[in-house]
């Protein structure tokens, strides 16, 4: 019991390293994250409900995720592959393409949340 907790706490570290190993050196990371302080500020701006922030958080955390394995699968690729090959190429336009779902359903969340408020 005692070695599953000590495995447990030990993951999320290994876990937390790798979250600030993204938000400190990932450019695609750090892009994401600006885009979500910009609507969490829109957030405040608009005095959204309680509703609306838990459907913006989602949308966030969800691209943020997408994001985050993305980068993973790219350095994987460059690592296995380091030259060029068509097929590496096809698996990082894939996760890319994974990346965009998320993203395209996070704009169709935001513009659900602020079109009545734009349209007062
Ligand atoms: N080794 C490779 N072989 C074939 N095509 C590749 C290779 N590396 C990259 N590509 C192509 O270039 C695109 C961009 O790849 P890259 O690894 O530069 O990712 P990126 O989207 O620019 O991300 P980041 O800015 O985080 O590095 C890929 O989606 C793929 O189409």
């Amino acid at each position: 019991m005692k070695r599953f907790i000590i495995g447990r706490i030990r993951s999320i570290g290994y876990a937390f390293k790798g979250f600030f190993f993204l938000i400190q050196t990932e450019h695609a990371i750090i892009s994401q994250l600006i885009i979500a302080g910009i609507f969490t500020a829109m957030g405040f701006y608009f005095g959204i409900t309680r509703e609306e922030w838990i459907w913006q958080i989602l949308a966030i955390g969800m691209v943020l995720s997408a994001e985050s394995l993305n980068t993973a699968i790219e350095k994987v690729c460059d690592f296995i592959h380091p030259d060029y090959h068509p097929k590496i190429g096809i698996i990082k336009d894939v996760a890319s393409g994974a990346v965009t779902f998320a993203a395209l359903t996070s704009l169709i969340v935001g513009g659900l949340i602020y079109f009545p408020y734009w349209l007062g």
